[in-house]
């Protein structure tokens, strides 16, 4: 079981300036977790290319050998899958052990609520925190039984799957593409059609994904801003070739950095641009950021584009509640920008940030604290007090086992007066192993 002892190794960014050149960050996690977990419910060989080899991914990777798949690293980010297909799950010996990830602990529910295999789910000390009930209600309508539940539903728990999957009907109690992908995995092994209604859009890769190995998926809008998805069980997947983007929600660190730090100018290549993952880049280009869409294509199914970004000036803006899940994960580091822009920026209905690896409202704003810049929490929205770009840094960021907070507090480092410490930053390796590695290579000071 693990408790991840791992000794916190504390990171420090001093200011740096003119950050330039050309760079790709690794491929999205989101997308990793899922070939790897469609490769698992495919009969034959799924090969990927690029490959987040973040750990949440390696997990994801050790749990899908753990259920029956050949899990085979062919080269750097290539990977062959060869998977026992929906029903075909076997057993596992082991507590699968999913450390930091909450996707991939909360999507292989699904695969797992959806087979009759028993398997228990455990991670760090941050996973154990994060609540698992809005994933454990709709599987146990779908037949799976929760046999062993720490208080108030989190890890460690173990489930029972379905001697025969229930197709539902579900409404996501909130925008989560995490519910949304679970219910959809079991339904893998239901018969009949299994639909997952939400109000408000979540990121689509699972829909796209299932679509690509050869399920039958139908999307149609609910409401103003929501979807209706759904999925007809006991499909017949085939073995297919996912081709990885580059992250988005990695992406955002090094484009931030090249906003506020002064003459900087990069490109970042291949950046996936999925309308459900790009609602930073909607905000920054409100703030008055700077950045250029150079050679808009299609990589592996999605929309990619090489960025160009250069330092500037920033001015707050009012961030509107719905654009929330389209970046969900890049608040730490937009906050970062505020801090910097002239006047208030308001991010509105940020209650997800609460249940993420850390509380990331409290984490953000003790940060930004930290760094002696003035912030409010009212309710659901966090408001930071821009300074017009002099921030004095000097401080230390808390990050609370949370990847995206040690990154977006060394970001903002690099443009503070004073250097800014993280206390651990050991977490960044879960979704961006090359972080500081890449950041010093585009001139950034972070030992
Ligand atoms: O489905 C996914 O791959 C993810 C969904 C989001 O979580 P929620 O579903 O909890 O919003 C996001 O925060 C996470 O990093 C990745
Ligand atoms: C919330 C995140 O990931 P997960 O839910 O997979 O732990 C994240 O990467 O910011």
């Amino acid at each position: 079981m693990s408790a991840h002892a791992q000794a916190p190794a504390p990171l420090t960014a001093r200011r740096s300036e003119k950050l330039s050149g050309r760079i790709r960050v690794p491929g999205d996690k989101s997308i990793s977790h899922r070939a790897m977990i469609l490769g698992l419910l495919t009969v034959g060989e799924t090969r990927v290319e690029g490959l987040l080899e973040g750990e949440d991914v390696l997990r994801t990777a050790d749990a899908a050998r753990a259920l029956g798949a050949m899990v085979e690293r062919t080269g750097p980010g290539s990977w062959r899958v060869r998977g026992v297909g929906i029903g075909g799950l076997v057993e596992p010996r082991d507590v699968l052990d999913f450390g930091n990830a909450g996707t991939g602990s909360r999507l292989m529910m699904g695969v797992v609520a959806g087979h009759p295999v028993t398997a228990t789910f455990d991670g760090d000390a941050s996973l154990r925190k994060r609540p698992m009930r809005r994933i454990l209600d709709p599987l146990v309508r779908m037949g799976a039984e929760i046999v062993s539940e720490a208080e108030g539903g989190r890890c460690p728990l173990t489930i029972r799957g379905a001697r025969e999957t229930i197709p539902i009907t579900y409404e996501t109690p909130v925008p989560s593409a995490q519910i949304k992908s679970a219910v959809l995995l079991a339904g893998l092994n239901a018969p009949g059609t299994t639909t997952v209604i939400e109000r408000e859009a979540s990121r689509d890769h699972t829909e796209r994904m299932l679509r690509h190995f050869g399920a039958e998926v139908a999307v149609e809008p609910a409401g103003e801003h929501g979807r209706r998805v759904t999925l007809v069980g006991q499909p017949e997947l085939r073995p297919a070739v996912v081709v990885v983007p580059a992250d988005p929600s990695s992406a955002a660190f090094p484009l931030v950095a090249a906003l506020i730090a002064p003459d900087s100018d990069l490109v970042l290549e291949g950046v996936m641009i999925n309308p459900l993952r790009s609602g930073l880049l909607t905000t920054l280009v409100e703030m008055g950021a700077d950045i250029t869409f150079l050679d808009r294509r299609e990589e592996g199914g999605e929309e990619v584009a090489d960025l160009r970004i250069r330092a500037g000036a920033l001015r707050g803006v009012d961030v509107p509640a719905a654009r929330a899940p389209s970046m969900i994960d890049e608040y730490p580091v937009l906050a970062v920008a505020a801090a910097f822009a002239s006047g208030d920026t308001r991010m509105r209905g940020l209650h997800e940030l609460r249940v993420k690896e850390s509380d990331r409202l409290a984490a953000v704003a003790a940060g930004l604290a930290a760094a002696g810049v003035d912030s409010t929490i009212e309710a659901d929205d966090l408001i930071v007090h821009g300074t017009g770009g002099r921030v004095r840094g000097g401080g230390t960021a808390a990050t609370h086992l949370d990847h995206r907070i040690a990154m977006a507090f060394l970001v903002m480092g690099l443009a503070t007066e004073k250097p800014m410490k993280v206390d651990d930053g050991t977490m960044i390796a879960t979704s961006f192993p090359t972080f500081v590695p890449l950041m010093r290579g585009l001139g950034a000071d972070i030992a």
